[in-house]
């Protein structure tokens, strides 16, 4: 269910490119172009950064978790305005877990 959200929310922000400005929100992204994306993920970082210093003075973790929805998701529409799928980022990350697998091996047999 986890990773298909991602999918779909990713095959979604496809469709939008070809839909009308006026018509959604990641479509208007789309039209605006690269700058204005790269702007909202400059803004939801900051958010995200602030969402993350107020968690640790109140103890609450809500805002921090529905700001870094808005970063993930922000990204991801970064990622598709320049046709690259969530798949390349978790191939990546898989890669980098499994080389680090590989370390933690070669450390334990030594
Ligand atoms: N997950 C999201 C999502 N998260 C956040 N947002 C929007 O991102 C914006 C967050 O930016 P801000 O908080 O700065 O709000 P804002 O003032 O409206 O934004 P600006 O006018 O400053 O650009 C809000 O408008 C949110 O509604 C999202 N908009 C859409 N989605 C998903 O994308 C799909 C397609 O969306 P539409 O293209 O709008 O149909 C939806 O079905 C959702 O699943």
């Amino acid at each position: 269910m986890r990773a298909d959200i991602l999918a779909e929310l990713a095959a979604t922000l496809e469709q939008r490119k070809n839909a009308a400005e006026d018509s959604s929100y990641v479509a208007s992204l789309h039209a605006k172009g690269l700058n204005k994306i790269l702007e909202k993920v400059g803004e939801e970082s900051i958010e995200t950064i602030i969402a993350a210093k107020d968690a640790v003075i109140s103890g609450d973790k809500s805002d921090l978790i529905y700001e870094t929805a808005d970063l993930w998701f922000h990204t991801l529409v970064m990622l598709s305005h320049l046709d690259i799928g969530p798949d390349a980022i978790l191939d990546e990350l898989a890669r980098r877990f499994n080389l680090s697998g590989l370390d933690e091996k070669a450390s334990r047999s030594k």
